[in-house]
């Protein structure tokens, strides 16, 4: 939407690719990227944002107007001559955008000159975890609610531009539309929407804004029926009203409820409209919901066919962001590792690959497997701290998750559309089996190493510890 240049970094990328410009310009380095938590305490991770960064990378420059900004730093000529000619020539290695992925293992690797992979840093780590996270809220929100129709609602609410990513987000976690016209126009997702409560209060009678507003929408129109007072004003004027648009031969598509018990209020509204024949019309429901009021709602068996969703989509709600990192493994060639206190911090060296194990049934069993990128076939997998867990990798089919995406600067897959990376999402979450899927205490996926990226690790380990 607005044009992404490369000076939408941070500060330090730039001060320490000086660095790199006059010590070891031809020096090379493999940057993993993954996370450290599933979002919301769930079991999985819906991936998404690829297709933006891809797009963004395979076109970033310095314009002018960052040149001539940048010199108010310390930057010398030369660096700032290099800036002005930078383009990313380096490769990508990563899953499918709308795959499910889990905690600690890399997700996408980017390989290339030590200036230009930590230049990409920052809007890699802003775009892949605001649109993961987000897709995630997506999927869960489309978890509870079945095969109901959710409408993204939220760009209103949403951090300033994010919203613009957030509907795109949504709409790959598994939503049919939302009432966000730039991004429903750039991404070609379905739009839609209601009324809101200024245009009926616009009005002295209830019943005069809907048959306005119902003679000029007569395709698709959904009246808000809460304003005063739902079942004695709202719905007996919507009922009026859908009457004489069957006159006209036309039909109310919906009311919609934004406030109250939506429960109790859905279960009247549907009584009143079925006594009225009225039995096509729908009933939209919003107000602050989510995943858990959804599944409540479906657990009282509210008769709702709409659910619209704002807040708890679109900021992610109730957490702030995904963790995602972006951890050198791999300098000129030589392994690198990162220690910490906390041992599920500590990175893991060289360029890898990600297995996931497939089971008989074509399922996923339950673990990806990581190995370094130059291994064959991995027989066994080990926890990555206690000695004591393996297992024998014989019986699955492994599949490789990291794949070549961008190379030599340019993107060597085809673009995919927003619609296609929702049904993949839909696919690769119907392989997940069911234990990963519920909210509380869902069962955790394994992440393993093999031996031979095991060793290394440990090896540096020792190099390293004080
Ligand atoms: N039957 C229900 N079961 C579970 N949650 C519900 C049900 N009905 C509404 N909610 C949820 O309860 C929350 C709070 O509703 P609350 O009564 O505070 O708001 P309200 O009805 O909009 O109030 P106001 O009339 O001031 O607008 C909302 O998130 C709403 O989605
Ligand atoms: O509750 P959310 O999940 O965030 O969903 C979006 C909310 O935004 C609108 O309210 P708003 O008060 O902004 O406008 P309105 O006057 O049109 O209702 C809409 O009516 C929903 O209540
Ligand atoms: O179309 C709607 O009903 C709508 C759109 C945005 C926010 N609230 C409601």
């Amino acid at each position: 939407m607005f044009n992404i240049s490369a000076s939408y970094t941070d500060l330090y990328q730039l001060t320490m690719a000086q660095v790199y410009f006059k010590t070891k310009p031809n020096s090379t380095a493999v940057f993993d990227y993954y996370f450290r938590n599933n979002p919301f305490k769930g079991g999985y991770t819906i991936f998404a944002g690829l297709e933006n960064i891809l797009n963004i990378i395979e076109s970033l420059r310095f314009t002018d107007a960052d040149v001539e900004y940048l010199k108010t730093h310390d930057f010398e000529p030369e660096f700032l001559e290099y800036l002005r000619d930078f383009r990313f020539n380096g490769s990508i290695f990563s899953t499918f955008e709308g795959d499910i992925v889990f905690p600690n293992r890399p997700i996408l690797q980017v390989e290339g000159s030590i200036m230009e992979v930590q230049i990409v840093e920052t809007v890699l780590l802003n775009m892949l975890n605001f649109q993961t996270l987000i897709a995630t809220k997506a999927n869960r929100i489309r978890h509870s609610a079945g095969d109901k129709v959710l409408l993204d609602m939220g760009l209103r609410r949403a951090h300033a531009t994010g919203g613009y990513y957030a509907s795109r987000a949504a709409a790959i976690g598994g939503f049919d539309s939302t009432s966000n016209v730039k991004s429903a126009e750039d991404f070609n997702i379905p739009s839609s929407g209601t009324m809101a409560h200024s245009f009926i209060q616009s009005y002295v009678d209830e019943l005069e804004a809907f048959r306005d507003f119902a003679k000029i929408r007569s395709k698709n129109c959904v009246l808000l029926v809460d304003t005063y007072n739902t079942l004695k004003s709202g719905m007996p004027n919507a009922i009026k009203v859908a009457k004489e648009m069957e006159d006209r031969g036309a039909r109310l598509f919906g009311v919609r409820l934004d406030s109250g018990d939506l429960a109790y209020l859905a279960k009247r509204t549907r009584k009143m409209l079925d006594d009225n024949g009225l039995h096509y019309v729908k009933i939209v429901a919003s107000n602050q919901l989510d995943e858990y009021v959804i599944k409540s709602l479906n657990e009282q068996n509210a008769p709702i066919d709409v659910f619209g969703v704002g807040t708890n989509l679109v900021t992610g709600k109730p957490d702030a962001a995904l963790d995602g990192v972006y951890k050198l493994s791999e300098y000129n060639g030589e392994p690198r590792i990162k220690l910490s206190e906390n041992i599920i911090k500590i990175s893991l060296p060289s360029k890898k690959q990600v297995y996931r194990m497939i089971d008989q049934n074509g399922m996923f069993y339950g673990a990806d497997v990581i190995g370094l990128a130059s291994e064959e076939k991995i027989a066994q997998m080990f926890h990555p701290f206690d000695a004591n867990k393996s297992l024998d990798l014989q019986p699955f089919k492994h599949e490789p998750l990291l794949n070549e995406v961008m190379a030599s600067g340019k993107r060597t897959i085809q673009k995919r559309t927003v619609a296609e990376i929702a049904e993949y999402a839909k696919n690769r979450l119907a392989l997940l089996p069911d234990e990963y899927k519920r909210f509380q205490n869902p069962h955790i996926y394994k992440i393993s190493l093999s031996a031979a990226l095991k060793s290394k690790r440990d090896e540096l380990i020792k190099e390293h510890k004080f």
